[in-house]
């Protein structure tokens, strides 16, 4: 895969932003200043990715409902009606500054077998490199809820860490993460720079549970989005959505919104795709010293230092690893079936070579790999 070289940033504009509260009637203002600045970003040498929510909000306008509906059924056919009228309103808005735009509708399952996400990928690299705008949202209508992204603030991280963005914009109808939700506690802080997301766990940082009215996952889904970009090298920012001229200025170093350092050690495009593409099918559970052995030993998984197996999954499926306490470790892809890891598990090579009939020590695989390993906490 060869990646194009300029920056890319990844926008993603949630509903609250997009529609007006109380009405749900669209906020074409805020809409019409997002197109310019991301055509001129663009023009400025910029590959731009915007994610945009609104598909179910602007179907409930368009056919008179005012809730947020229910049901699965009616929400995958509102979204049908909704995401026609959202496409045609940013092609309008495009077209007249002459900017190209695509649409792309994605469901968790397209990037969860390494085929389909490479196939992912290149298309993304294919519309960057011909200076069109991919506007992307979950194919709402046809998802089903195994394999749903389910909110965009997690499926733009998920692009973002697909196309190798520098840069994940979150824009929402507050201007930065806070302590606490600012809406119903006003002495909340403001939160400016977050080192790691683990320092928010020190801070005590609470996020309710639900967005505004049209919202999913509100600021929960945001720190998650947080979390996965960042993972994956890209630097995430939480702004407001209604001043959209705040993207280049932070571009150009101002201080605005809540930043999320990227996390050291970028990984490679296949780690990332373990990491954050392949859906893990079953969960191996370790001793403390193949914990060990991985985080600070940079070593293979072998299948003396497995505890436990858990899922049925095939060669070559992604695996969670946790610790004995079922903590995260991290992704990996296994080299067995969980047939035959709960046949070896605990064994060192010599009775794994007679439990599996393998003939030389040589035919004894590592369970994962350190090259198909991602090491998370
Ligand atoms: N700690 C917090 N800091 C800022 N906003 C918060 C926090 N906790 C909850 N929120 C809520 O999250 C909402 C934004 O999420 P949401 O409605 O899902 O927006 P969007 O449609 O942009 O995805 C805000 O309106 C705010 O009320
Ligand atoms: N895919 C859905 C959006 C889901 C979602 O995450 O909404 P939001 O919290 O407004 O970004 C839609 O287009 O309505």
């Amino acid at each position: 895969m060869s990646p194009t070289t300029s920056p890319v940033i990844v926008v993603k504009i949630g509903t609250s932003s997009l529609t007006r509260p109380e009405t749900g009637v669209l906020a074409l203002a805020t809409i019409a200043t997002l197109v310019e600045e991301l055509s001129q970003l663009q023009s400025l040498g910029y590959g731009v990715v915007l994610v945009s929510s609104g598909a179910v909000g602007v179907g409930c306008a368009r056919l008179g409902l005012t809730d947020r509906p229910r049901s699965i059924a009616l929400k995958q056919a509102v979204a049908a009606v909704g995401q026609g009228r959202l496409m045609r309103i940013y092609d309008d808005f495009f077209t007249s500054i002459n900017q190209p735009i695509a649409q792309v509708l994605l469901t968790r399952g397209d990037l969860m077998q390494r085929s389909r996400y490479v196939n992912a990928y290149q298309t993304f690299q294919e519309l960057l490199r011909l200076g069109v705008i991919p506007i992307v949202n979950e194919n709402d209508t046809v998802a089903v809820e195994e394999l749903k992204f389910g909110d965009n603030d997690t499926l733009s991280a998920r692009v973002a860490s697909l196309v190798g963005a520098d840069w994940l914009f979150l824009l929402t109808d507050v201007d930065r993460l806070y302590s606490d939700d600012p809406r119903s506690n006003p002495e909340a802080q403001p939160i400016d720079w977050v080192q790691n997301l683990a320092d928010l766990d020190a801070l005590q940082v609470q996020t309710g549970k639900a967005g505004s009215q049209w919202g999913t996952g509100g600021m929960v889904t945001k720190l998650e989005a947080a979390r996965i970009a960042t993972q994956s090298g890209v630097r995430t920012v939480i702004t407001e959505g209604k001043t959209p001229q705040n993207l280049r200025r932070i571009l150009e170093g101002e201080a605005l919104g809540t930043h999320f350092a990227a996390q050291a050690g970028a990984i490679t495009a296949r780690k990332r795709w373990i990491a954050h593409g392949a859906i893990p099918a079953g969960t191996l559970y370790l001793d403390g010293g193949a914990v060990e052995a991985l985080r600070h030993g940079g070593k293979s998984l072998l299948a003396a230092g497995i505890v436990a197996v858990e899922g049925e999954f095939q060669r070559q499926e992604g695996v969670l690893l946790c610790d004995g306490e079922g903590q995260s470790v991290g992704r990996g892809i296994s080299s067995y079936g969980s047939g035959e890891l709960q046949q070896i598990l605990g064994r060192k090579t010599a009775e794994i070579m007679a439990i599996l009939h393998l003939d030389r020590p040589e035919a004894v695989s590592e369970v994962v790999h350190r090259d198909n390993l991602v090491l998370m906490s």
